[in-house]
This record gives structure tokens, sequence and C-alpha cells, in this order.
């Protein structure tokens, strides 16, 4: 069985047609790399697996659940961290037990050993014990991305999503918390899919690719199949040969 399994799912806003018509499987444990231009349709995919936004036709299935009943199995990296800036890295961390705890516990913020070992391992996995008792204001964008990471693994997700969550720092922050991501993936079997826009990045670390144009999947390959055409395809809409201006495009999207 797939951990995630997406059927024809369609996703309109009024008459803007965020996807259509998307279908895709993945494997259990496989790190999945979303590429595509800006408005293509790749949070609304990421959205629509997190159970945050319902499709308007299809279905997804989180190994044999349909999402909705499986929001918690579900770990969520953001491009902004959202971390609570006056908390130190280990209490931040330990807000993804939350996702995972009853009505009362979370009213009452109340963590058990368990999660309190969970939260000190995440930050271990992110490279950042050491920083636990650290103020996450006073922290770099690649530590905060981190402890991002560290909290969405502390809810002990199967299946890891992250919405451009490189974007903001720079290329060698960027390696930094993707490899990360990629480790702690491999470590425990998650399955992830990670939206990027850095497709250099995207290369380093992805095992398979889905590249999405206008709400429709318009690429579905391994590292081998994403030549330079095919970025262009996914990212111009035509192939490097079939362009006016035959400048190298996708070096802006290389540098971006
Ligand atoms: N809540 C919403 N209401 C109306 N339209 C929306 C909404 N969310 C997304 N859209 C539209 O759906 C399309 C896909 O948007 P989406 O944010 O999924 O793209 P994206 O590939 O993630 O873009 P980016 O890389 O810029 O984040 C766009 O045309 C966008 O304007």
């Amino acid at each position: 069985m797939p951990a995630i399994s997406v059927n024809n799912v369609t996703k309109r806003y009024d008459d803007v047609v965020a996807l259509d018509d998307v279908s895709f499987d993945i494997p259990e444990g496989e790190f999945v790399v979303i590429l595509g231009p800006s408005g293509a349709g790749k949070s609304t995919l990421l959205r629509i697996l997190n159970g945050l936004t319902p499709p308007t036709d299809g279905n997804v299935y989180i190994g044999d659940e349909p999402i909705g009943s499986a929001r918690s199995e579900v770990g969520m990296v953001f491009q902004m961290h959202y971390l609570i800036e006056n908390m130190s890295a280990y209490r931040n961390a330990l807000t993804g037990a939350l996702s995972r705890a009853g009505l009362v516990r979370s009213l009452l913020t109340w963590y058990d050993g368990q999660d309190k070992r969970n939260a000190l391992e995440a930050l271990d996995t992110v490279g950042l014990l050491d920083f636990a008792e650290q103020r996450a204001g006073s922290m770099s964008g690649g530590q905060k991305q981190r402890v991002g990471i560290a909290r969405a693994l502390v809810q002990n997700p199967d299946l890891l999503l992250a919405d451009e969550p490189v974007s903001s720092l720079d290329p060698k922050a960027a390696r930094d918390v993707m490899s990360y991501m990629k480790e702690a993936a491999d470590e425990r079997g998650l399955t992830t899919l990670a939206s990027l826009h850095q497709v250099n990045i995207a290369r380093e670390f992805g095992e398979r690719f889905i590249g999405v144009r206008d709400g429709e999947v318009v690429f579905d390959g391994s590292r081998e199949d994403l030549t330079m055409e095919v970025v262009d395809e996914i990212y111009y809409g035509e192939s490097m040969d079939d362009a006016d201006d035959g400048e190298a495009r996708l070096g802006e999207v290389v540098d971006a």
C-alpha cells in the first residue's frame, strides 16, 4: 500500500483552478521534491495533504485512511517557521507534542516524560541539542528552521510535509537545513514531500521530483530524468530548444 495516494484531485477557488485532476502515489519512505513556478499549485497540494484545505474533487489517502482523519500523522514545516520567539528551542520543539495530545492536555500545555525525551531527541537529530536552552528569537534563520523540523518530528508523524522550507535562507544554510531534514527522514523512515524553488538544492536531496505547472503534474521522475530541458518545461512551459531568446534561463532558477 502506498504511504500517500492522491487520486484525481482538483481544487478550485471560484474560477481559479489551483489543481487540475492531479494523481500520484508515493511509497513509504520516499523523499519527494515538488517543483514549479509561483502559483503552480504547490502550496495548495501540500495544504490538501495536511488536511488544511479540502479538495473540490478527488480524494487523498494517507496509508489506508482518507485524509481528514489522519492529520496528526502529518508533520508540517513552513517557510515562515512560526516559532515562539521568546521561548527556548526546546520549548518550541516540545509544542509539536500538542498536536497528538488530548484537548485538556493541550489546554494545560502539559507534557509527559516521553514528550520531553522526544523533544531532546528531535533537537539532537537536527544538530541543536547544545542549543536547546537558547531563545528561538536569538537564533539564525537556518537554526530556526531546524527547530521547526524538530517540532514536526516531535509530533512523531508518518508523513513530513515542507512548504518552501529553505527559500528565505542563503545557499549554505539552505543546504544544512535540507541535509538535516533528509537525515531525519532517512533515520525515521519518514515519507517526505518538500516544495523547493532552488533546483540545484532540490537535485542534491530529492529522490523523486514532481513538477507542477498551472495546477497540473507535468513531470514525475528521477534525478536522472530531471534534465535542464525538463526544468525549463516545468518553469516556463517550453523546452530550452523552443525558447525564443535561447538564453540559459535555468540559471535564473538555479541561483534563485
Ligand atoms: N485561498 C485562496 N483563495 C483564492 N485563490 C487561491 C487561494 N490559495 C491559492 N489560490 C490560487 O491558487 C493558485 C495556486 O496557488 P498556490 O499558492 O498553491 O501556488 P504555489 O505553487 O504554492 O505558489 P508559490 O510558489 O508562489 O507559493 C494561484 O493562482 C493562487 O492565486
